[in-house]
Parts: structure tokens; C-alpha cells; sequence
């Protein structure tokens, strides 16, 4: 979006002009003050506290169980450790579909309890009444349409969006979260085509997850980005570093040297 030391925080409106300027905008997920505030120096525009912190920080199968009560502690880490970065809360599965009165209760914890900046929910037009019910309480709202992981088990699976008749879907959608007043919208798992049709068709920004280039913006969890997620890895995802093998290698080569009386040394000893 825009260089780091040129922009003391990042707004809704920059969200806007990097979409109008054709400048790609940047996220990551982060659940915790030590990667936000890496990730808010590397100068990623936005940190997403998605509830995929109920698979990468509390151990839970899939996002559904996940609370705002879980989430709150780990939204403000992030909060309080960004200075540049546009903090988003993923509202979790149970805390908004109930009607527009919940989601409007769980949009103000949120923002009230965490010092997050906007909110970040799933669905379009089943979404769109709580979307325009939170943004006239004041607080911005980022959609998610496409592959949906709150939503996996009616989808059966973790199956790509928007193909064939599916683009029209998606297209409705893209357009109902506009239309209620959602600042930029989240297509996941998408074909590049239908990704592009949405972005074209919107006048807020698109940002891709396993979307393809044509979105205004990319968005990748960061410890599938960085090599610390187990298991399997989502086509979508290019690897930026292999955390989690440095520090397999890193509690291995230490282990070894308790075990051999290597460490600790006399520099490590008073
Ligand atoms: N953005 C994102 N959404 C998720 O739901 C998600 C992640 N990341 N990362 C961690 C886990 C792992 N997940 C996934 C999601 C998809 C595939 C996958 O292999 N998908 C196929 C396409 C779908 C198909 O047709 O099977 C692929 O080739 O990428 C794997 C793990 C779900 N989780
Ligand atoms: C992958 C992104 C879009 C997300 O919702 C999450 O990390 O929870
Ligand atoms: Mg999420």
C-alpha cells in the first residue's frame, strides 16, 4: 500500500485509494504481540486475528469452536503491538448469524475490549443485515465470501468456490457486502476468473486468499505462510521460511548439548 514511515496508521480510506491507485495491499494473520509487531515493521498493511487461531494457537480441529471470550485476549496482543498495521477481529462462528442484535453486540466487545479497528465477519447476502447493522454502530466491517471455513461442514469440505453457476453466487454476494456497507471483502478459495469479475464489479477492494492476482490485495495465515502449520497445506500458500523446521533443528541441537554438558558454557554462567 504505501511506505511504512509514510503513513502513521492505516485507515479504511487507504484500503480505498490503494484499490483506486492499483497498489496491492498486504496482510497477514497474526494472533500474538511478538509476530504483530514483526509483521507491523515489515510494514503489512492489516493484521487479521483470524479465528483460525482456534486451529493455530488453541488446538481445535477446525475454527467452529473457537469464542469471542477466546479471541478477545489474543486481539488485544495484536491491538497493542501494531503501530501501523489496520488491526481486524474475525468475529467467530456463533457470534453473529443469530441476528443483527448479537452481531452488533459481538462487533462493540470486540472493539470496546481489544483496541482492534474494524471486524471481520463470514457470508454475503445471508450477512449483509448484520454487516449494515455494525457499520451504523460505527465500527468497519471487512467481508468473506467464497470458501467460508465456519461454514465447511455445509459445504462439505474445504471445496473451491465460484466455479460454473457458483460465479453468480459469488458475484450476488460481492455485491450484497458492498451494498451493506462492508469496506473490502475477503474472496477465499476461488478460481482467478471469478475473483477477477468481483474485483472489477466493486468499488471496494477484493483481497485474495487462494484467489488469484487479480485482487486488489493478498491475505495469507502466517503459519502456513511461514512453515510452523502441520499437516496439509493449501495449494494457495507460497512458503516464506521454514520456522517450524529451525526450530525442530533448534531444540534438537540444544537438547544435545545439555545432554553432552555443552551448554551452559561459562558465558552463560555467573
Ligand atoms: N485461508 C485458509 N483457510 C483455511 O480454511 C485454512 C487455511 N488457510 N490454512 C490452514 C487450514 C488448512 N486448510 C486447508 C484448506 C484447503 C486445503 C486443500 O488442499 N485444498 C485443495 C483444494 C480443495 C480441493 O479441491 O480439495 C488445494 O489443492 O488447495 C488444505 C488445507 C484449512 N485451513
Ligand atoms: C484466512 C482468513 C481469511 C481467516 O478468516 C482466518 O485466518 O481466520
Ligand atoms: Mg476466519
Amino acid at each position: 500500500m504505501t511506505e511504512p514511515q509514510l503513513l502513521k496508521r492505516v485507515r479504511t480510506r487507504h484500503f480505498l485509494s490503494a484499490k483506486q491507485n492499483g497498489t496491492k495491499i498486504t496482510g497477514l494473520t497474526s494472533y500474538d504481540q511478538l509476530t504483530a509487531k514483526i509483521f507491523d515493521e515489515a510494514g503489512i498493511d492489516f493484521l487479521l486475528v483470524g479465528d483460525s487461531a482456534a486451529n493455530n494457537v488453541l488446538g481445535y480441529d477446525t475454527t467452529l469452536p473457537v469464542t469471542v471470550d477466546e479471541m478477545i485476549p489474543l486481539v488485544r496482543a495484536v491491538a497493542r503491538a501494531a503501530s501501523r498495521a489496520f488491526v481486524i477481529a474475525d468475529l467467530p462462528f456463533g457470534s453473529y448469524e443469530t441476528g443483527v442484535a448479537d452481531a452488533v453486540h459481538s462487533a462493540i466487545r470486540m472493539m470496546k475490549e481489544t483496541g482492534a479497528h474494524a471486524v471481520k465477519l463470514e457470508g454475503g447476502i445471508r450477512s449483509a443485515d448484520q454487516i449494515r447493522h455494525i457499520v451504523d454502530a460505527g465500527v468497519p466491517v471487512m467481508a468473506h465470501i467464497g470458501f467460508t471455513p465456519q461454514s465447511e461442514h455445509r459445504l462439505g469440505g474445504h471445496v473451491i468456490q465460484g466455479r460454473g453457476a457458483g460465479e453468480d453466487q459469488l458475484l450476488a454476494d460481492a455485491r450484497a457486502v458492498e451494498e451493506a456497507g462492508a469496506f473490502a471483502v475477503v474472496l477465499e478459495m476461488v478460481p482467478a476468473e471469478a475473483a477477477k469479475k468481483v474485483t472489477e464489479s466493486l468499488t471496494i477492494p477484493t483481497i485474495s486468499v487462494g484467489a488469484g492476482p487479480h485482487c486488489d490485495g493478498q491475505l495469507l495465515v502466517w503459519t502456513d505462510w511461514a512453515g510452523l502449520t502441520q499437516g496439509r497445506i493449501p495449494k494457495f500458500v507460497r512458503q516464506y521460511a521454514q520456522i517450524g523446521q529451525t526450530l525442530r533443528d533448534a531444540a534438537g541441537a540444544w537438547k544435545a548439548d545439555v545432554e553432552a554438558g555443552e551448554y551452559p558454557g561459562p558465558e552463560n554462567s555467573y
